[in-house]
């Protein structure tokens, strides 16, 4: 048994009508369980002596300290041997060295058994309640150090086990799968009973499920970005988007995944697994052109964009440390004297203009042309194409879909409250009756109203005297290193800023970069950091620069970037504002 800590605990805090007393294998200790506590034990010898204490003490003050196993929030899960009268509690050790731990009591007294089996099930429940998951995996091999499997193997999948969910693992085998993965995703209607649960939904697509309860993302922002972008074009983005997600770090930057607890891997699994969410923040990035995008990390664009895209050829040999030893070698390494201007460097000579307030803007592309193109595309893919490295299937229930890969439906009605008709139809012709209407809620949800590009009052942000511009809509940390670049926002704070360095020499940029490696914030302090919360911006490039959408290269091209407060449910906690 590793990692018991030894502490006294306040007897006021104790319930002890909550406690359990079990024995251990070897007699020699009893153990207890709280709801307040978690699971801690007591020698055997000073069991008599604790109880005296606490029956006799006024101040219910215990002077015995009892040794802490696991924090209630480190339980993980408990297995039941009635034959033997066993309990296997797997927890989180506190020393995190060998994370997940477990201990067997066997009880000599069967009432003694039924009762600790009770209570454990209530705190498991108090815990996990009792949702019904069926989870997606999505693993990108190659990302960051290339430890996104070995994340899985090695942090969630004991837990997985533990806690008896059902999940599927898939491995991605190149930029394109995860596209292919979102287009097949399968959605049936949700029963009687769970529409009874959200009454408030009723409209044509709330009413659907997808397969899968949970997503979890492991790799970088990229493969994140690369999710929700599928999920953006998809017919059901309103249904996908509120799937919640976990993402854990296996990538180079994980900027998102480091917001929200992503340093310790095991508390955010547990997190996960306690269904622990907070509403992040998107931007929509309306491109001129026929992209449009939602991001849920970063939009750079000049000095900040060069240095990722060139420091994407250094993945293999710098790893996580590129983007600092391309950065510094971008200020560095290009002509001129020391005293020269780095604005020169980053060549950023784009109009930006930050609209007055919220206001709706205009779509480019009609959605519906997105969403035919999706559905030729995906009518031509092999389902093989998408391999699933592991299943974990507890109680498989796929009654609901036929084998042709277009899928049956149950549906159900009710009248006076009860259910009378049930019957099948063809999905995918519901599906095309009411393409028109969903594009019309989608677009009006996410605020944009076509043709209105014009009518919004924008102002021009002077950019001749900045040297480094980032939006984004959280802190951006960075893994593998303490580095903070926006401090001061929150990914579920509703707001969007625009922050960076103004115009300074080399030695000041380089400054500047290591007061942001120290993770303090304080190049917030400094006169040449600025950042300004913004609702809306547009960027009209005139340079042949390349944007940087969530760490993915794309054209540039005349953009209008729109903050979508709470728009996606992401597992974990972020850092609190100091
Ligand atoms: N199996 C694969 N083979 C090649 N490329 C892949 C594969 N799976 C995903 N990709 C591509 O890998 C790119 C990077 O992915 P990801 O963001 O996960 O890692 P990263 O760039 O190392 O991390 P970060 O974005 O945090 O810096 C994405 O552009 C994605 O299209």
């Amino acid at each position: 048994m590793g990692g018991s800590k030894s502490y006294g605990i306040n007897c006021e805090q104790l319930d002890l009508s909550y406690l359990g007393l079990c024995k251990a294998p070897d007699h020699t200790a009893y153990y207890f369980l709280n709801e307040d506590h978690g699971l801690f034990t007591l020698p055997q010898e000073d069991f008599n002596r604790v109880r005296e204490e606490y029956s006799h003490s006024r101040t219910k003050n215990l002077q015995t300290p009892l040794q802490v196993i696991c924090k209630y929030n480190g339980l993980v899960m408990a297995e039941f041997k009635d034959d033997d009268n066993e309990v296997k509690i797997h927890y989180l050790a506190q020393d995190l060295l060998y994370p997940l731990d477990k201990l067997t009591v066997n009880f000599l007294v069967a009432d003694e058994y039924e009762a600790a089996k009770e209570r454990l099930r209530k705190l498991t429940k108090l815990c996990y309640g009792n949702r019904k998951r069926n989870i997606a995996i999505l693993i990108n091999p190659i990302s960051g150090k290339q430890e996104s499997y070995n994340i899985y193997k090695t942090k969630l999948r004991p837990m997985l086990k533990v806690t008896r969910m059902n999940y599927k693992v898939f491995k991605t085998d190149g930029p394109d799968f995860i596209d292919k993965w979102v287009s097949r995703l399968k959605f049936k209607q949700k029963t009687y009973e769970e529409r009874e649960e959200t009454l408030e939904e009723e409209d044509q697509e709330s009413s659907l499920i997808c397969e899968y309860t949970d997503i979890v993302v492991i790799g970088g922002d990229g493969l994140l970005s690369l999710y929700l972008n599928s999920c953006y074009k998809h017919h059901f983005f309103n249904t996908l988007i509120k799937i919640p997600i976990l993402i854990l770090p296996g990538g180079t930057g994980n900027a998102l995944s480091m917001d929200l607890g992503g340093k310790n891997i095991f508390n955010l699994c547990i997190k996960f697994l306690r269904g622990e969410t907070v509403k992040g923040d998107l931007i929509r990035a309306d491109f001129m052109t026929s992209k449009i995008s939602v991001l849920c990390t970063a939009f750079c664009w000049g000095f900040v964009s060069k240095v990722i895209e060139k420091s994407d050829s250094w993945r293999g040999c710098l790893g996580a440390s590129r983007y600092t030893v391309c950065g510094a070698r971008e200020v560095l390494c290009a002509g001129g004297p020391w005293s020269m201007r780095t604005h020169q460097l980053s060549k950023i000579q784009h109009n930006v203009s930050i609209s007055e307030d919220i206001c709706k803007v205009s779509s480019t592309q009609p959605l519906e042309e997105v969403k035919d193109q999706e559905t030729d595309e995906s009518d031509n893919l092999e389902t093989s194409a998408v391999p699933i490295i592991e299943k974990h299937d507890i109680k498989s229930d796929r009654s609901c879909y036929t084998n042709s890969g277009s899928y049956k439906l149950i549906k159900e009605a009710s009248m006076n409250g009860n259910m009378i008709t049930r019957g099948e139809f063809d999905f995918n012709q519901e599906i095309l009756q009411s393409q028109d209407n969903q594009n019309m809620e989608r677009m009006s949800q996410l605020g944009a109203i076509i043709d209105q590009r014009d009518e919004v009052d924008w102002t021009n942000i002077d950019l001749s005297e900045i040297s480094i511009m980032v939006l984004t809509t959280h802190e951006c940390r960075r893994s593998g290193s303490k580095e903070v670049f926006a401090p001061f926002t929150r990914i579920n704070d509703g707001k969007m800023f625009l922050c960076g360095f103004k115009e300074c020499s080399k030695l000041e940029m380089l400054m500047m970069m290591a007061k942001v490696s120290t993770g303090k914030g304080n190049q917030v302090r400094m006169s040449k950091y600025f950042h300004q919360e913004v609702k809306q911006i547009r960027i009209h490039p005139n340079s042949e620069t390349c944007f940087n959408v969530d760490g993915e290269v794309y054209d540039s091209d005349e953009v209008i970037l729109t903050c979508l407060p709470g728009m996606i449910n992401l597992f974990g906690e972020p850092y609190k504002i100091q």
